[in-house]
């Protein structure tokens, strides 16, 4: 029986993992080839999802990471998506507060071994976030550095406003932390998309055990009633607490429109949308004051 070849992508929280997946969606249907996607997120809504076209089987596990509370149903979904369809690749996104060893674990459960080929972990790490990690919690600093280590493939991303020195020092941290990988530097996870379904696994060492429990990563969610100004809103964002990781969501604005609204690392960006979204955002952090928060958001709401 075909096994399906499984793609791990991992990375922390908004580096760019479903800009990434939505790729090697498109070049697995220009190569006919049967992909599903295993999309796990902490929160208790499916944001991401949207960026999986229709006719992908698609099995989502939320409010939770496949790496700790959620690993048996990760076994479960992926023998489901495998007997229900004949896939040629399985393509998993974990949650950015995943551990990338524990993800390949779950896949290389005996249950699952005629299924699955795991082809390798793709991490895709936030680069500015990288070089100011300094700011951040020790946990989400090991866990970055973890997700380097372990992976097979290291996509730099975000990296097209750094310095010439800030692109030397990403490369000399990838030669250090995950000598003889494969890396690339980009920008919207742009790279030659061929050589990411070319990876094998290779022998892991002990890893550290930093997981979104240790974390202390928290998300909570916020539902609008009705329009916020661009302006408040945004600073709002200027002085809310550096521990949101990730905001992602969608607002109404003063135009009337819906937008698509993702945060991450200082950078806010809105796309519109056509469809009607339920008014709501999901914040993930660490230490979140949400009474706070709450009270923030609500204060600009028109
Ligand atoms: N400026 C900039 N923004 C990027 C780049 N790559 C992705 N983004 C944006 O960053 C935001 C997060 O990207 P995603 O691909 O959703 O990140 P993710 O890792 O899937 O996020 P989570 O699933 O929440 O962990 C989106 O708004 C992207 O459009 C990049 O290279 N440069």
């Amino acid at each position: 029986m075909k096994k399906a070849n499984v793609i791990i992508l991992a990375g922390f929280l908004g580096s760019g993992k479903t800009t990434l997946l939505k790729q090697l969606l498109q070049r697995e249907k220009e190569r006919n080839h049967k992909t599903a996607v295993l999309m796990n997120e902490l929160g208790q809504v499916s944001i991401d999802s949207d960026a999986v076209p229709g006719d992908i089987p698609l099995k989502e596990l939320l409010n939770g990471c496949i790496c700790c509370s959620l690993s048996d149903q990760l076994e479960k979904q992926l023998w489901g998506l495998c007997k229900e369809n004949e896939l040629d690749t399985l393509i998993i996104e974990a949650t950015g507060a995943a551990h990338p060893i524990d993800v390949l674990d779950a896949c290389l459960s005996p249950y699952l071994l005629d299924e699955l080929h795991v082809s390798g972990i793709i991490s895709v790490m936030d680069a500015p976030r990288w070089l100011d990690r300094g700011t951040m919690s020790v946990q989400a600093k090991m866990l970055m550095l973890e997700q380097i280590k372990h992976a097979d493939f290291i996509i730099w991303n975000k990296t097209g406003a750094l310095s010439d020195e800030q692109k030397q020092s990403i490369k000399e941290d990838a030669k250090r932390l995950n000598e003889g990988t494969p890396y690339v530097l980009t920008d919207y996870a742009k790279t030659d998309i061929d050589q990411l379904f070319a990876l094998s696994v290779k022998d892991r060492k002990e890893h550290q055990k930093v997981t979104a429990d240790k974390l202390k990563v928290k998300t909570w969610m916020y539902s609008f009633t009705g329009t916020v100004k661009k302006e408040a809103f945004e600073n709002w964002l200027r002085e809310a607490p550096s521990s949101i990781y990730r905001i992602k969501g969608y607002i109404k604005l003063e135009d009337g429109k819906i937008y698509l609204f993702q945060y991450s690392y200082g950078l806010p960006i809105y796309e519109k949308e056509l469809m009607k979204m339920p008014l709501r955002l999901v914040f993930i952090g660490e230490d979140l004051d949400t009474e706070k928060l709450a009270e923030g958001l609500k204060q600009i709401e028109q």
